[in-house]
């Protein structure tokens, strides 16, 4: 197992919690890059196998990875594993870097963009630039790439793309919406490095970290057909009232006029010769950790990889399925491990510090009673803005309803959970696959 929780022996203090912490472990495991992409792709002579398609390497003079997000660096080296010395060089940019032999790794930041994004970016770009008729590109995107990746168009500072991703971060507004903006104020995403890579042939190896699996809004689909326009960019804006630097809203206002062109949809021949291909995504993980609720002697119920919504919302659904299931055996009688993915959000009002997933599992503990567990991780080790990847916690977790209320009203739930030994600590995972919940259900009542 290459994820560890690290302060598991803190938090492992029940046999329950230990089932949790299990189930979470062997998913976000099953996500690694190392794993997926071993299954996803082979060489044999000259002919590589991604998923069900294959790539003639002999036509090419050379192999080139480039790309950027959480997990692309742990993506680059399952490639390089793969590949071996047929890759001639390339670019990733990420904030969970590892050792490459031909790719060199930029370091860039999540969720916000940062000048060493910026700076890595335009290796990147510089990278692709040279890319010609007869170079595979592989290029390796995951969720976090549309911060990591960072390219202001023109006219747009570092400083105007900051603020106008923490405006969107905090309006509640879902990643399809969110990314819409981020793509029209951008020189690589929705497509435009594909248009920058053409004529090359672009094989895209993508870990998703979107709900439906939305080619064009996995890391703001640099090499996908994007159907997105300024016009929508704009609606998002008026929709949730987001305060957008003048930069951004003229620009978006002059794409909207007409005065620059869109962003290339899918009956642009820029993709004559571009493929993506999903080698993960939120199922991966959810099927990996029912798997291992079983060998632990209790009955999965795969719920869904959907689920979205207000954090503190689901979590009251989450709760009440698992009452169910202690009071009625419906769906399924207890012990049993209901599992569940997708990415919630959060509304942000107050100051503090916390996540989507900290503030499932503060949400579902007000309402907790004995027999059930629940825990909640984003599978790339970084919840929100916080430096721990989520929290777990059972009918003892709550002291006084009063002071868990003022943490959500405050969005400061990591020092709460602290201080109650309810934090889960990874560190960054290497990978990328949305959110992962479990609801441990120990004892029937009927
Ligand atoms: O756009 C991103 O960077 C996301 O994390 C969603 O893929």
């Amino acid at each position: 197992m290459e994820i560890q929780i690290e302060n598991r022996s803190q938090v492992a203090t029940t046999d329950a919690r230990d089932v949790a912490l299990t189930c979470l472990e062997a998913g976000v495991d099953a996500g690694h890059p190392r794993r997926v992409i071993h299954d996803a792709l082979s060489l044999e002579g000259d002919t590589l196998r991604v998923a069900d398609a294959t790539y003639d390497c002999s036509a090419y003079d050379e192999v080139v990875v480039l790309g950027g997000g959480n997990a692309a660096a742990h993506v680059a080296a399952a490639l390089e594993d793969v590949l071996g010395d047929r890759i001639d060089r390339g670019v990733v940019v990420t904030d969970d870097p590892t050792e490459l032999e031909a790719v060199t790794v930029s370091e860039g930041d999540h969720p916000v963009p940062s000048e060493r994004g910026v700076a890595g970016t335009r290796r990147l770009l510089e990278a692709a630039d040279t890319a010609g008729e007869r170079t595979l590109v592989l290029a390796a995107i995951t969720g976090g790439g549309s911060a990591l990746m960072a390219a202001p168009a023109d006219g747009i500072s570092l400083a105007d793309l900051q603020a106008t991703t923490d405006a969107l971060l905090e309006s509640g507004a879902d990643i399809h919406e969110i990314n819409a903006v981020r793509k029209h104020c951008s020189a690589l995403k929705g497509g435009q490095l594909a248009r920058r890579l053409a004529p090359a042939t672009v094989v895209a190896v993508v870990l998703s970290d979107v709900v439906d699996n939305d080619l064009s809004v996995i890391a703001s689909g640099p090499v996908a057909p994007d159907e997105s326009t300024f016009d929508d960019a704009l609606a998002v804006v008026d929709r949730y009232d987001i305060d957008v630097p003048e930069t951004v809203a003229d620009r978006l206002e002059r794409g909207r006029a007409g005065a620059i062109s869109e962003t290339p949809g899918p009956d642009d021949p820029v993709f004559d010769r571009v493929s993506n291909h999903i080698v993960a995504d939120g199922m991966t993980v959810l099927e990996a950790a029912a798997e291992v609720a079983t060998e632990q002697g209790y009955d999965p119920l795969l719920l869904s990889s959907r689920v979205r919504g207000e954090a503190r919302e689901a979590a009251t659904t989450h709760v009440a399925i698992g009452e169910e299931m202690l009071a009625t055996g419906t769906p399924i009688s207890p012990p049993a491990v209901l599992v569940s993915g997708g990415e919630t959000t959060v509304t942000v009002s107050g100051d503090g510090c916390g996540g989507p997933n900290q503030e499932f599992v503060t949400s579902a503990a007000l309402s907790l009673e004995a027999g059930l567990t629940v825990a909640a991780v984003d599978t790339d080790g970084i919840d929100g803005a916080s430096d721990a990847a989520g929290g777990i916690v059972d009918a003892e977790t709550v002291d006084t309803d009063k002071r868990a209320r003022a943490a959500l009203a405050a969005n400061d739930v990591t020092p709460y959970l602290a201080e109650r030994n309810a934090l889960i600590k990874t560190g960054p995972t290497g990978t990328n696959l949305n959110d992962l919940r479990v609801v441990v259900v120990e004892h029937s009542a009927h």
